[in-house]
């Protein structure tokens, strides 16, 4: 019997996801055994400089792939939205499960709803996205910079000067958190969730072929689908993590998706955004892409670039 090793970071939610993964993979096809593998990232040990200075997304994911890439482990479970646009050649996304809850959530002290919240109420959030999309609908707030775990945040809403913070509603749920601590969904209209955000990715090598065989079991189609959209929109755009980039796709009826795509500036002040449908995922981000150049949003991107800032 083949043992499988899966690499993890440690936090909590990533020891979640693991651990949902291989009960699920176990259910599929009960001939592996499985063990997870512990690792500490960049990402993890360095959290008081921006993302952005220090490598960006890849920070969590790249000392997990060179271990894949030396065989110490076989696969790896990560939340969509912190994987790089391009894997390592030998490295590729082995499938793509069912996709939790899309939407931000609002947890706020004393569960008042955005539109309560007192004027000037401090927001946390450390996501250029996040932030300049409740500035559009919320000018008069001030976004904070937070950092941490989920459990950290939540921990720094009771213990320091935040009104409200803002967290994906997936890792809430995952943790089984959701109803305890949420006071509102933000809906794509108000908070146009980050491209792939929600959705999980395992990782494996390419060559693997008893591994890919075993994770397409796992695989949603409609939800692949939807993600490579979006994620075609975002290396199109080419933000990285500088700009507040969102991208949502979900599919109308058998064939056709929608894809709603949005660049804003940080401010919230300029928003481009745009609705399109098709059939085929990468070339409809492409053409959202494309599109929102055209009106000027590849502009505001490059304005952005040297700017310290954020994640997803
Ligand atoms: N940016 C960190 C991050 N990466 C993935 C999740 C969990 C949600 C998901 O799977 O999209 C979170 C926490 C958050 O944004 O609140």
């Amino acid at each position: 019997m083949r043992k499988i090793i899966v690499g993890s970071r440690r936090s909590k939610l990533a020891i979640t996801q693991t651990t949902w993964v291989i009960n699920q993979l176990k259910k599929l096809d009960p001939s592996y055994e499985f063990e997870i593998k512990e690792m500490v990232t960049k990402g993890d040990v360095v959290l008081d400089v921006t993302l952005s200075k220090v490598g960006g997304k890849g920070l969590f994911v790249k000392e997990i792939e060179q271990a894949m890439l030396d065989k110490e482990i076989d696969i790896a479970v990560h939340s969509m939205k912190d994987m790089p646009a391009v894997l390592p050649p030998g490295l590729i996304i082995g499938c793509i499960p069912q996709r939790e809850d899309h939407r931000d959530a609002l947890i706020s002290k004393g569960h008042i709803p955005l539109k309560d919240l007192k004027e000037g109420a401090v927001i946390g959030t450390s996501s250029l996205r996040r932030g300049a999309q409740l500035l559009a609908v919320r000018p008069d707030l001030e976004i904070k910079w937070i950092r941490g775990n989920i459990d950290t945040r939540l921990k720094k809403l009771e213990t320091e000067d935040y009104d409200a913070i803002i967290l994906a509603a997936a890792g809430l749920a995952r943790m089984g958190w959701t109803s305890d601590v949420v006071t509102e969904f933000l809906d794509p209209e108000t908070c146009l969730p980050a491209v792939g955000q929600g959705a999980l990715s395992i990782e494996c090598r390419e060559d693997d072929k008893e591994v890919l065989e075993l994770l397409s079991k796992l695989s949603s189609e409609e939800t692949t689908k939807t993600v490579y959209a979006e994620r075609a929109f975002l290396n199109k755009m080419d933000g990285g993590c500088q700009v507040p980039i969102a991208g949502f796709a979900q599919m109308v009826g058998d064939k056709e998706l929608t894809l709603t795509a949005l660049v804003t500036s940080p401010d919230g002040k300029t928003v481009y955004k745009e609705v399109l449908t098709g059939t085929n995922p990468v070339e409809l981000g492409e053409q959202a892409a494309e599109l929102l150049t055209e009106r000027g949003a590849k502009k505001l991107i490059d304005s952005l670039k040297d700017e310290n800032i954020i994640d997803a």
